[in-house]
């Protein structure tokens, strides 16, 4: 506990309290602890079992996924992992950036306001929990928490169950902070911009640039967006956005939706039958993908898309395939999320 005083009315058995300050925690997906088979499955487990995420009756999908899927998954999982994992401090590339986005936020926020500001991060799956972190940052005198989900568009899947995890967490705390909990920002200009010169750094000339350029978003099964999940409306509109900032014509521009699971109909198009469509019927040749859903590099993005997206654009005939790299701890996404999260804080610090 950092710098706990016990109070001037206090009898001998009061516990000490820390020093007041205001915490900042954003928060991502998930990450499995390793590429073995039980870490994977651990996991998966937790993953798969949230309702945000696979909303079936657990009666029906409990004896599925622990039966079928979690039998063959994880070691499929586990390879794709092993494809991209960071040795050398044993964790998954999302861990690593989530971690130097927080380090780098940390470093802004701890430069006008020193130990006042507390900024921390931590995972709706695996480690480090939200439970444990808010854990700690309650210890440390944190009374009013900024929880900041780092998806720009809303999904029920992504945003909506770490914030259910935030609550939850609070609601195990005896003397709970004040809780604020950030918007989704897949329209600001600022996001647009920066997404808008992550493809201009990628394609300095008008020469380099491809033929098309593929939003690829993580997708969601179609049903959800029947039932009023706004997800597939925000991705749609970031990528006409993008569009714009670019100043592209509009056939130059598509939104495409990734990682389909199970047997059910997902948001389409497809980014995996799209990319190859190209190349076949549009003979489109130099492509390049970016991944607007994605603040940081992950399975996702640096194995499906640069590996399997790639792969399947080549084998239709493609020539170049240029993966975009998510807008991870570049300074200006940094500077985007420092200004994301001033405007929150307003009246707090
Ligand atoms: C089964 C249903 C799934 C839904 C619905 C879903 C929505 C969804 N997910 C993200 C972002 C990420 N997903 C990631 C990994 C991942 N996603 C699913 C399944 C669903 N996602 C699985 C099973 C996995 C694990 C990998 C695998 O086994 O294929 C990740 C990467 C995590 C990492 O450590 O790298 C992200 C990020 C969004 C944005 C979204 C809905 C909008
Ligand atoms: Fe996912
Ligand atoms: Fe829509």
């Amino acid at each position: 506990m950092l710098d706990a005083t016990r109070p001037t009315h206090a009898p001998a058995d009061h516990p000490a309290l820390p020093k007041s300050r205001v915490g900042i925690l954003v928060a991502n997906l998930g990450t499995p602890d390793g590429t073995d088979y039980r870490s994977m499955r651990r996991y998966l487990s937790e993953f798969l079992s949230d309702r945000r995420v696979v909303d079936t009756n657990p009666l029906i999908w409990q004896p599925i996924l622990q039966g079928i899927i979690l039998s063959k998954r994880p070691q499929k999982s586990g390879a794709a992992y092993r494809s991209i994992w960071n040795e050398e401090l044993n964790e998954s590339p999302l861990r690593t950036i989530t971690r130097a986005q927080t380090e780098a936020l940390r470093a802004r926020f701890e430069a006008e306001h020193g130990d006042a500001v507390q900024v921390e991060f931590c995972m709706r799956y695996g480690n480090p929990s939200t439970k444990s972190v808010v854990r700690r940052m309650v210890e440390n005198g944190c009374r009013k928490i900024l929880f900041f989900p780092l998806y720009p568009q809303y999904a029920g899947a992504t945003s909506a169950t770490a914030n259910d995890a935030f609550f939850k967490a609070l609601s195990k705390e005896k003397w709970q902070p004040t809780a604020r909990v950030v918007d989704p920002y897949f329209d600001r200009p600022d996001y647009i911009e920066a997404l808008a010169n992550s493809v201009r750094r990628a394609h300095p000339t008008p020469e380099s640039r491809p033929e098309v350029l593929v939003c690829s978003y993580h997708g969601l099964p179609k049903r959800y967006l029947l039932e009023g999940d706004p997800y597939h409306c925000q991705c749609q509109k970031t990528t006409r956005l993008l569009r714009d900032a670019l100043g592209w014509e509009e056939t130059r521009v598509v939104n495409t939706f990734q990682s389909v699971f199970g047997r059910e109909e997902w948001l389409k198009p497809y980014t995996v039958e799209e990319v190859a469509r190209l190349a076949k019927e549009e003979g489109t040749r130099r492509i390049s993908v970016c991944a607007p859903a994605f603040s940081a590099d992950c399975i996702e993005t640096l194995e499906e898309i640069n590996e399997e997206i790639r792969e399947s654009f080549e084998h239709a005939g493609g020539e170049s395939f240029t993966y975009i790299p998510c807008l991870n701890e570049h300074p200006e996404h940094i500077d985007m999320l420092e200004r994301v999260i001033r405007e929150n804080l307003s009246g707090w610090i």
